[in-house]
């Protein structure tokens, strides 16, 4: 009799495990497809598991295979690297129109790369378009559901105490200790000249990283900032191990084998330094850094936030948000900036000549930035060819209707920041090009629809850390470019890479001398 029982559970169980993947795989996307096409909207066939993953990994094989046949050797700088690393998303927008459906497994996409949908979208207020699903599931250990990957009231009341420690006035007072993080990096980068005669040549990317890892610690964990960065170091690891799982396709996360147990053992080591760290706060008393902003909101977690996430939670994924959302981001547009830099010699010479006008002999301070007018254009110029986040994206809460398309509760949506901030009918016939001076008169002069500038994003869940990446980003190099000369390397390979983040595929190389 009991193994009747136990026979009928376990087909109970496996017809529910079947139901729920019916539902999951097929009935749900069947549903939402069909609804968009009585629109119009129509898009590749997907395969019932894996959806258009296959054809978007044979794509880029194939343009792979191009690029080794037909590119020669010698270093070729060309921005328009959109083709090269989503040729599906060319081929599909001329196929089917700059709105079309697509799949990632168990994910529904809707593609819009039509700026009046696009505005639609990222100025609408209500809480009824949110962050999809998938960021706090698949890339849970990382995000959690911190402010990046969170929605409505839960969000809405995280941006509220997270978002205003990232605004200027805050940040202006943290300009000196920017100054000191990048003094020490410029000091490696001088003895390293000296021991090598008068030219260097310096692979920057790791050195950038972890000045940017050093900045964010010391805002985010003030004088904690050497365990907060170890924490940071390993929370790089699991970005990496996480950038290599494809989104949306069940179950992969789950597997027991080698990935996922060191994406397992990060993620508890990591939450629970965090937590060290919290306890010790506790004892000691505190500063007015990020973590004390975010533990001081968590008192008051009470009300809205308490129903969603716990206080633990709250605390734990937003320090891992903050490191997420502006370490990298930051680390690689000094990179690609100084590659630029490196490549069109005209625009240093005048970027330092601004720099060294601006700051004299004396030291720089916060109001000089603002004066700081070419080198602003320059990195507006570098966020425009080669922005850190290729897509920002969003998931209908409710039935929607955005600009005459009703967009069905449960579809979710990719904006292609990169390619359209290389569009030709937007940007005109030098889109490709890079030329800071469009920037001459703000983001209005350069574009049509100035809109279509979006790094950061545009509207209410716009970078909450721009003001602060801008300023970073102004310190950094203006320093950089007031010490040293630099040149791209003969061993400089261009070949932006997209893992998580676009970034330069075999790192930058300069050639470096002292002023
Ligand atoms: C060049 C550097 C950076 C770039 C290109 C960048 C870009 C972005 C983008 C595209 C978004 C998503 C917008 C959307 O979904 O509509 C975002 C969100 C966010 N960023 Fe940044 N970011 C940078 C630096 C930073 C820094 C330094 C911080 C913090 C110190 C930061 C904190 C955030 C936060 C908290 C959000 C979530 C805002 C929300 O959902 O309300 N970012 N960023």
């Amino acid at each position: 009799m009991s193994i009747v029982v136990e026979v009928v559970v376990a087909l109970g169980a496996v017809f529910v495990v079947f139901i729920h993947f019916l539902h999951v795989l097929v009935l749900r996307p069947k549903s939402l497809r069909a609804k968009l096409h009585r629109q119009g909207i129509h898009g590749p066939s997907p395969h019932f598991y894996s959806g258009n993953i296959p054809q978007i990994k044979n794509l880029l094989l194939q343009q792979q295979q191009q690029q080794d046949e037909h590119v020669p050797v010698s270093v070729s700088i060309s921005h328009s690297w959109t083709s090269n690393l989503f040729p599906h998303i060319h081929k599909w927008r001329n196929q089917y129109g700059p709105i079309y459906l697509f799949s990632s497994g168990s994910i529904q996409w809707l593609m819009v790369a039509e700026m009046v949908m696009v505005k639609e979208i990222l100025l609408n207020t209500s809480l009824n378009l949110g962050k999809p699903s998938y960021l706090s599931k698949d890339m849970g250990p990382l995000l959690g559901q911190g402010i990046l990957s969170s929605s409505g009231p839960t969000w809405a009341h995280q941006r509220k105490i997270i978002a205003p420690e990232l605004y200027l006035d805050k940040v202006k007072a943290m300009v000196d200790q920017i100054v000191d993080s990048t003094n020490i990096m410029l000091r490696s980068w001088e003895s390293r000249i000296e021991r090598d005669g008068v030219v260097s040549e310096i692979k920057i990317d790791e050195d950038l990283r972890s000045l940017s890892a050093d900045i964010i610690s010391r805002a985010c964990f003030g004088s904690n900032y050497a365990p907060g960065k170890e924490i940071f170091t390993k929370l790089r690891d699991l970005q990496k191990l996480l950038s290599k799982i494809s989104v949306g396709v069940p179950g992969l996360r789950y597997f027991p084998n080698k990935r996922n147990r060191q994406i397992w053992r990060l993620e508890k080591e990591i939450n629970s330094n965090i937590s060290k760290l919290v306890i010790q706060r506790q004892d000691e008393g505190h500063e007015q850094d990020l973590l004390q902003t975010i533990l001081e909101g968590a008192k008051n977690c009470d009300g809205l936030l308490s129903n969603s996430i716990s206080r633990d939670r709250f605390i734990i994924d937003n320090c891992k948000n903050i490191f997420f959302a502006g370490h990298e981001t930051t680390a690689i547009t000094a990179s690609w900036c100084l590659m630029l830099l490196a490549a069109y010699q005209d625009w240093q010479d005048r970027a330092r000549a601004e720099v060294l006008e601006v700051c004299g002999n004396g030291n720089l301070d916060a109001s000089m930035l603002r004066s700081m007018k070419t080198l602003t254009t320059v990195i507006q110029e570098t966020l425009r060819l080669y922005p850190p986040a290729a897509f920002v994206v969003r998931t209908a809460f409710q039935d929607i209707n955005i600009n005459g398309i009703k967009v069905p509760k449960g579809m979710n949506i990719q904006i292609p920041i990169s390619i359209l901030q290389q569009d030709i009918d937007l940007w005109g016939p030098d889109a490709y090009k890079f030329n800071p001076d469009r920037f001459a008169n703000g983001v209005l002069g350069a574009c049509k629809i100035p809109q279509a500038y979006m790094p950061f994003g545009i509207g209410a869940r716009v970078c909450a850390g721009q003001h602060f990446a801008m300023i970073e980003l102004k310190v950094v190099l203006s320093l950089i470019l007031s010490n040293f000369r630099f040149s791209l390397s003969s061993s400089y390979c261009h070949s932006p890479a997209f893992r998580l983040v676009i970034e330069p595929g075999q790192g930058v190389v300069l050639n470096m001398t002292r002023i």
